[in-house]
């Protein structure tokens, strides 16, 4: 896809990143929270500097530099038997990027663009191949060590668990204190905890089964905070939360990054008071990324206004979604504003009949699938 409009320069810049080789001059211009824009970030924040911390050496023999590096990843989800589905392209494309410890990098992107994928990546879920995805120099998916000792840790949107018989996706609810599970977690020195209930203002006597989706999504970001990470991956995890709990929340991140060079990537689609809180933007389009930049490199960021951010993510998926209208006119398909039934994949394990498949090209009418809970419409 090509890029214009207020992407051309950021697009110009990493195309001759891409063109040398992966040294520190182009990792800098795909991503890199060196100390510079950091201390440059932090000259436009006094109120609140960002991270301070020296990025890992880059001696030989020391350890690697970056907390998080994809080098040229194309990835897809497989098809139902586990194998690539034949003639599909990537769903995730071409993909650099390197953050250095002690970033706070917003993925941003419009609804499909692959920032849940790109982080279920990060985090060792999806099988990639080896040297593509490294977190602190290790691989992503093979060394499971990264996760089982909380040095990466994962928090997405959803928190749930098995039930036998009662299927997949059953919310986290079960007649307990939220103490019983904060204490629970091992290893994690008191005066974390108490820092980390405390920022999240959870009464530790709130029964699971009993608690608000925000009191629930609170109890679930500190029990996945607890373990102090190096690495911490943030999928749209502050929806529930109210004003306060967020902004405490965003206050408190950014001190891991300044104070124990955390890298964080964080996926959203609420920006307000973001401003403030990211060092980096990363912004991904069709699984592609467009750019990563220092905030403050960003026309309409750089002064770091309260509400750029908005205004200015605005412009970018206007364009975008333009740029797509343009490519699918170009091949002569007209986006169709009618409603119609898709069918899915056809697969959903543990579910009873709620994913069947069906649709005109199967010969299938609507009345043949009655009882099943996915008939979806799209406009
Ligand atoms: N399990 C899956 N199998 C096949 N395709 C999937 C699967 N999960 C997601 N996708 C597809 O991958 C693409 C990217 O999805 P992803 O969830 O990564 O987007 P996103 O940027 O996080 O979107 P959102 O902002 O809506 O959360 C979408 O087109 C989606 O349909």
């Amino acid at each position: 896809m090509e890029t214009a409009g207020p992407f051309a320069a950021l697009a110009a810049q990493q195309k001759r990143a891409k063109t040398t080789e992966d040294d520190d001059a182009s990792a800098a211009a795909e991503c890199d929270v060196s100390i510079a824009p950091a201390v440059a970030n932090a000259a436009a924040k006094p109120s609140s500097p960002l991270p301070s911390a020296s990025p890992a050496s880059t001696a030989p023999g020391a350890a690697p530099r970056w907390g998080v590096a994809v080098n040229d990843l194309d990835w897809s989800y497989p098809g139902i038997d586990g194998q690539p589905v034949a003639g599909q392209p990537p769903l995730i494309k071409n993909f650099n990027l390197k953050l250095a410890p002690g970033s706070c990098c917003l993925l941003l992107g419009a609804n499909g663009a692959g920032k849940t994928t790109l982080l279920k990546i990060l985090g060792g879920k999806h099988m990639v191949p080896k040297e593509k995805v490294l977190i602190h120099g290790r691989e992503a998916f093979y060394d499971t060590g990264l996760t089982t000792s909380g040095q990466l840790s994962y928090i997405g949107g959803d928190w749930q668990r098995d039930v036998a018989f009662a299927g997949y996706g059953v919310t986290l609810a079960g007649d307990f204190p939220a103490s019983k599970m904060l204490n629970s977690i091992p290893g994690v020195d008191e005066a974390r905890r108490k820092k980390i209930i405390e920022v999240l203002d959870i009464d530790p006597t709130w029964r699971m089964h009993q608690v608000s989706d925000g009191q629930r999504r609170r109890v679930q970001l500190a029990y996945g905070l607890m373990i102090p990470y190096s690495v911490l991956l943030l999928d749209e995890i502050t929806v529930d939360l109210d004003v306060l709990g967020r902004a405490d929340l965003m206050a408190f991140l950014r001190q891991e990054c300044m104070e124990r060079s955390v890298t964080i990537v964080y996926a959203t689609h609420i920006f307000d008071g973001l401003e403030q809180f990211a060092s980096h933007v990363a912004f991904v389009a069709g699984g592609e990324l467009r750019f990563c930049e220092p905030i403050e490199k960003i026309d309409g960021l750089r002064d770091l206004e309260p509400g750029a951010l908005l205004s200015t993510v605005e412009g970018w998926l206007r364009k975008e979604a333009e740029i797509k209208r343009e490519a699918l006119a170009k091949k002569g398909i007209v986006p169709k504003k009618v409603f119609e039934y898709v069918r899915n994949s056809g697969w959903g394990s543990g579910r009873t009949a709620s994913t069947v498949s069906f649709g005109p090209e199967l010969g299938m009418k609507h009345e043949g699938i009655k009882g099943s809970s996915n008939a979806v419409m799209r406009g």
